[in-house]
């Protein structure tokens, strides 16, 4: 354990990223992604070399901001912080390993979504076959290695899966999903989407062989969403019964 004293800045900064991280695990469960305790978000603390991740095994509704737990990029809960007293996710040194190697990433999630876990369960890609998935994923949804939980070699999948890849979500083989973002609402918007479009292509795999997009078209679908979808940031936003509408979408690379 790492103890720490901040500005006030990076008090701040801490303390919002323990609302977003307590606040987005309730989406999991609303678009039914995790059962019981399974699953876990965390997210970077911006500009600190610190990031937030829920406690392991705790009910999703006694998640609160308090009981979430600091940790450094290293992993190690930061002491006589507010939840420091238990022990975080089990998945803390594969989110770690993420925020490590891939700076420009803001947020992880890890679920075990029935659709997109039995692909994963297949070792086997969801073809990019749905315009939703060349806007969300820019391709194919890759499969990652089979990885033992408890130390990086989770996260180790994943970032040699994801680094350079278009896709935010990969299907950790006969383990489930883990997504990035470039915040951890962008991550658990990948996660949403990524259990939608196995559904999806699940059930068209079952009345036949779907058709392929082509390269081409599906760049220029990805950049249209990626680049054009939504609101400026320049227009006010409006919130919704979801939260304020995203901001306007950039690439996590
Ligand atoms: O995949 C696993 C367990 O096999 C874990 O990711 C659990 O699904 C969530 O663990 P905690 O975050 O509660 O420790």
């Amino acid at each position: 354990m790492t103890t720490g004293s901040w500005t006030p800045e990076v008090e701040a900064a801490i303390a919002s990223t323990r609302e977003q991280v307590a606040s987005l695990h309730a989406e999991l469960t609303r678009y039914g992604l995790v059962v019981w305790t399974g699953g876990n978000v965390s997210g970077r603390v911006p500009g600190a070399d610190l990031f937030v991740i829920k406690p392991s095994g705790v009910s999703y509704d006694e998640l609160t901001p308090s009981n979430q737990i600091l940790c450094d990029l290293d992993g190690n809960v930061i002491a006589g912080t507010p939840g420091s007293e238990r022990s975080p996710s089990s998945d803390t040194a594969a989110h770690a390993y993420v925020y490590r190697n891939m700076p420009q990433v803001g947020g992880v999630v890890h679920t075990h979504s029935t659709y997109a876990t039995a692909w994963a369960a297949r070792g086997e890609a969801i073809p990019c076959v749905i315009t939703a998935m060349a806007d969300e994923f820019g391709g194919e949804i890759p499969v990652g290695p089979f990885a033992i939980i408890g130390d990086d070699s989770i996260g180790r999948g994943v970032v040699a899966t994801l680094d350079g890849h278009r896709s935010r979500a990969v299907l950790m083989q006969n383990h489930g999903v883990f997504t990035i973002g470039r915040d951890a609402r962008d991550a658990v918007k990948a996660a949403v989407m990524a259990e939608d479009v196995a559904r999806t292509v699940h059930i068209s795999r079952q009345l036949g062989a779907p058709l392929p997009i082509a390269e081409e078209s599906i760049d220029a679908l990805f950049d249209r969403y990626q680049n054009v979808y939504g609101q400026s940031e320049a227009l006010p936003r409006s919130s919704s019964a979801h939260g304020a509408a995203a901001p306007a979408r950039k690439e996590v690379q």
